[in-house]
């Protein structure tokens, strides 16, 4: 569906952000790839302290990667000028953020929140505009409650709204739901998710919500600085009319082949130190490396293999 010839809305190349605190190296992203396409809907998981907040805020421009490059929405990050940056914030991108606080001003109704915005990043404020973005997150009705009048779900989608009054091509999230239960948190997905579908512009929500699957097509895994595994879902019909959901996880691949496996497997046949690889057809077998009692290393055979 989504053409790979077309250049990407957002990719990352060997994004590398190493923070100093007290002489003390901290490399929160280790050579991060990823790509996501125009009108993809992304989902960016990974445990505490992967990274998923360090690469958002350079892809928001609020943060500079030590070395690598980041182009998202055709700007490329790391070389724009201070005043390129504050039009990339006011017209290439949406964000949302977790802190409903972060997202709206506390004495500003919510249709003059996304008024204010459009002020702001100087486009005539346009009341049929207002109108359609609440209508389509479905908050219309709430248009002229200020946020403390508002439920943390009717906030959040209130927001978006406002990351939306200049229509951005690319609309970032940092853990939109994470104050929210869950039943809240399904309604502000769907919200993006229905978005995504309209208006076709790129998001990349960073989670920790294990129910983003339910409304995306795409999550990538982030795990030590690294994207290491994808999970890709598709729904097909079969000839008696039932939907089959199929979710299919892959590694992600570096530009220089290095992959991570994904723990269970790697656990499950106890592989450790170094495997042995063999070249197939049309796959890569890996097999555990043999380990001797002594120690010492196993002769590598090709021969025994087949
Ligand atoms: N400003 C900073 N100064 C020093 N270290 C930092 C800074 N920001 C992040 N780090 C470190 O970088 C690593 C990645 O942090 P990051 O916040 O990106 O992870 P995260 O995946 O967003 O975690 P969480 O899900 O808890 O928000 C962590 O080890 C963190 O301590």
């Amino acid at each position: 569906m989504m053409s790979m010839t077309t250049e990407p809305d957002i990719l990352c190349l060997d994004l590398v952000r190493i923070f100093a605190v007290q002489g003390i190296e901290v490399q929160a992203l280790q050579g991060l790839n990823l790509r996501v396409e125009k009108g993809e809907l992304v989902a960016l998981v990974g445990a505490s302290g992967s990274g998923k907040s360090t690469l958002l805020s350079i892809l928001s421009g609020l943060d500079a990667p030590t070395a690598g490059s980041a182009v998202v929405a055709g700007s490329d990050l790391p070389s724009m000028t201070p005043k390129q940056r504050v039009q990339y914030q006011r017209h290439s991108v949406g964000f949302v953020w977790q802190q409903t606080a972060r997202n709206l001003l506390p004495y500003l109704s919510a249709g003059e929140n996304i008024a204010l915005a459009m002020a702001v990043a100087g486009s005539s404020k346009r009341t049929e505009r207002i109108g359609e973005l609440l209508d389509l997150l479905g908050v219309s009705e709430l248009r002229d409650r200020r946020p403390e009048e508002l439920s943390g779900g009717q906030q959040q989608r209130v927001a978006i709204a406002v990351a939306l009054a200049n229509s951005p091509r690319v609309l970032l999230a940092d853990e939109p739901t994470g104050e929210l239960d869950e039943a809240t948190s399904a309604e502000v997905l769907e919200s993006m998710e229905r978005v995504n579908i309209e208006l076709g512009v790129t998001t990349l929500i960073v989670t920790h919500d294990p129910t983003v699957s339910d409304h995306v097509r795409r999550t990538v895994q982030i795990r030590d600085g690294r994207t290491s595994t994808e999970v890709l879902r598709s729904t097909h019909t079969d000839e008696h009319g039932e939907e089959h959901h199929l979710a299919e996880e892959f590694a992600v691949l570096d530009r220089v082949g290095r992959l991570q496996l994904p723990t269970e497997f790697v656990g499950s046949l106890d592989l450790r130190d170094r495997v042995r690889l063999a070249l197939e057809p049309d796959h890569i077998g890996v097999w555990p490396g043999e380990r001797r009692a002594s120690g010492t290393p196993a002769e590598t055979s090709t021969e025994e293999e087949s």
